[in-house]
């Protein structure tokens, strides 16, 4: 992915995201908050024992915060003025079973949320990786990687602070607050009209910060999607940025992007810097109304002491769902940007899927065809237009020409990573279209000259190919791609880890491996995409006969590079900004002295005399 090398313009943060449909520019609704708990709940439903379980501590919780004030006002109405000694001893008791019950409760529905949300974190990390998954190629296309990956790491991460801990806060606040509004209001509803007056003030402020909030936090995280995108293109591209010393640039450009980050965090901690006094503020006023108004009511004899006493107690905990609410919306929001990143990808359908009739493309003979084919990437620029071309089944297809002429696009139209615009392609006279995208490209494998190996061992690598083949067909596949003699020469053999994209491999041995996991998957048709990079002779005579051994036999389309693959060929073409110029074997299209043979003299000067005499 190139999104982030923009050596010469201006860095501009969070391209592509934000404004438009994933990555397209069209216009996205904001997700709302209530999609977010509903799809939350959703998730969380299969464990509804778990919850219901939360909820019955979260309500006891509440209930024994009440309980608490109420001792309280007895002890200074009831049990003060008459002297009662004797009840001091359950008074204390009272207070601390309370506590401990308290405690043990806290515990409980801390760690009962705990499993709850991790489950659901569970659940929509794997959804939005399964969904990823079953995108077009045109989308990892349009997005950058570090962003992706920190749309399944920290976004998601972002959500779970919202289940485990935020949302348990709010189901007690919620329970808590109700519970003592309504006694209040029984006990004086005038002093708690009163005191609820501030409550719409503290609402507006809510929302008012909380839209703010929302946008910074959605910076943030664009910021922090930026600086994963930075790392994931830096790390991986380490050997380019030594080789042409660029290590202070990156670090500029790195600085860059963590300077936008720290930016974008100041101004989330400014807003709410700003919002909690403005809370504590109205809170105050609740406790100087309590405190007026109470002291005029208890002089006029129509308020207990301890009414008041216990009062100011509820203030402070009808206050404290207040000022957690402060917060949760912190939490909130902050989730609200992080799911609408995630839901931006959920969002995001696939253009190549199956029709709903779509049959199984039954075993192939490998008799391919492009028909009035026209394909566009993104844009008008059309990379092939009315493009015709014939794939005979069981032979060597080789296609040559100028760097940007349409071979790659070509080659992966036929497993469907992309759909032409118009026109068809049909495989022994199946339409792509309508076939199973699985059964279609089970039958195809392809060879890249952009070796991926995964992380694991060289045994697992060849496996991917097929994952229920016996050991001893990964030994003959990687035996059939010369590449058991230097497998087994390794003291762990066929269980020897590489590391990240296999880096302790020769380039040589990585295609070796390649080429025996498409041996071991065994298509009817083979793509290959071969190096540019030359070998060592050797090296270079090893792949030569891997090659052989899978292109025998099958349909095969060749983005050629290697003389011996060209000569091998049954029909060449030549191809020129999407079109065919010419076509034929080798030897008659040396003969006709056109662009082949001139592409060729330019690739291969010194070999033209001996192969055209052969
Ligand atoms: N993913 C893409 N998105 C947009 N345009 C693309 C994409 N891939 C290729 N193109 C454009 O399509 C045209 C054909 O590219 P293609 O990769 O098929 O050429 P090629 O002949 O395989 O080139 P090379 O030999 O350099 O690999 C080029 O103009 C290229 O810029």
């Amino acid at each position: 992915m190139s999104g982030n090398a923009n050596p010469t313009g201006a860095y501009r943060p969070g391209r592509g995201m934000g404004m438009g449909r994933f990555g397209t520019g069209e216009k996205v609704k904001p997700a709302s908050v209530y999609g977010m708990f509903a799809r939350i709940y959703q998730h969380a439903r299969q464990v509804w024992r778990a919850i219901a379980l939360a909820v019955i501590c979260v309500i006891c919780v509440s209930l024994l915060e009440f309980i608490v004030p109420q001792l309280t006002r007895y002890t200074i109405d009831q049990v003060i003025p008459g002297k009662q000694y004797d009840k001091l001893i359950y008074i204390g008791a009272g207070v601390l079973g309370s506590a401990l019950a308290l405690g043990l409760l806290r515990y409980l529905s801390t760690s009962l949320m705990a499993t709850i949300g991790q489950t659901v974190l569970y659940k929509f990390r794997n959804d939005l990786y399964r969904h990823m998954q079953n995108l077009d190629i045109a989308f990892f296309d349009r997005n950058r990687t570090g962003d992706l990956m920190s749309r399944v790491t920290n976004d998601v991460g972002i959500l779970q602070q919202l289940i485990s801990s935020s949302m348990m806060q709010l189901f007690t606040d919620f329970f808590t607050f109700t519970a003592i509004a309504v006694y209040m209001l029984w006990i004086d509803w005038r002093l708690t009209l009163l005191l609820l007056a501030t409550f719409p003030l503290m609402i507006m402020t809510t929302r008012l910060f909380g839209k703010r909030m929302r946008s910074s936090f959605r910076k943030v995280q664009e910021s922090v999607a930026d600086v994963s995108d930075h790392l994931q293109n830096s790390l991986t591209g380490i050997r380019l940025i030594k080789s042409f010393t660029k290590e202070e640039y990156e670090s500029e450009r790195f600085s860059e992007r963590t300077r936008i980050n720290m930016d974008a965090n100041i101004q989330v901690v400014r807003l709410r810097a700003a919002y909690e006094p403005i809370i504590d503020f109205l809170n105050f006023v609740g406790l100087a109304i309590v405190l007026v108004f109470g002291a005029w009511l208890a002089m006029r004899g129509d308020m207990s002491v301890g009414t008041i006493v216990a009062f100011i107690a509820y203030l402070r905990l009808l206050q404290n769902p207040i000022r957690h609410f402060s917060r949760i919306i912190n939490s909130v929001q902050q989730s609200a940007a992080a799911y609408e990143r995630i839901m931006e990808v959920m969002n995001t359908k696939a253009d190549i899927v199956e029709k709903a009739d779509a049959v199984v493309l039954p075993p192939v003979r490998g008799h391919i065809v492009f028909r009035d084919v026209d394909f566009v990437y993104s844009g008008d620029a059309k990379v092939l237009s009315g493009f015709n071309l014939e794939l005979e089944a069981g032979r060597i297809t080789a296609l040559v020409g100028s760097s940007g002429s349409g071979k790659t696009t070509i080659a992966h139209l036929i497993p469907r990573f992309y759909d032409p615009k118009s026109g068809d392609i049909t495989i022994d006279g199946h339409s792509l279209k309508d076939v199973k995208l699985e059964s279609l490209r089970e039958q195809i494998g392809i060879v890249s000259q952009d070796i991926v190996l995964f992380n694991g061992t060289i045994g697992e690598n060849i496996r991917y190919g097929n994952a229920n083949a016996s050991d001893e067909e990964v030994i003959a596949a990687a035996r059939a791609a010369n590449a058991d003699t230097f497998i087994s020469a390794f003291p762990d053999g066929y269980e020897t880890g590489i590391g990240e994209r296999g880096v302790k491999l020769s380039g040589g041995q990585k295609q070796r491996i390649s080429i025996a996991r498409a041996i071991l998957k065994n298509p009817r048709i083979i793509i290959l995409d071969e190096a540019t990079a030359s070998l060592d002779s050797e090296s270079e005579q090893h792949i030569q006969e891997a090659l052989a051994v899978l292109l025998k036999g099958r349909t095969c389309l060749v983005i050629a590079h290697r003389l011996s693959t060209i000569q091998q060929a049954d029909r060449i073409y030549v191809l020129e900004q999407g079109r065919i110029l010419e076509s034929g074997t080798h030897e008659e299209l040396l003969r006709i002295q056109g662009r082949y043979s001139q592409l060729y003299e330019l690739q291969f000067p010194q070999a033209e005399a001996g192969a055209g005499a052969g």
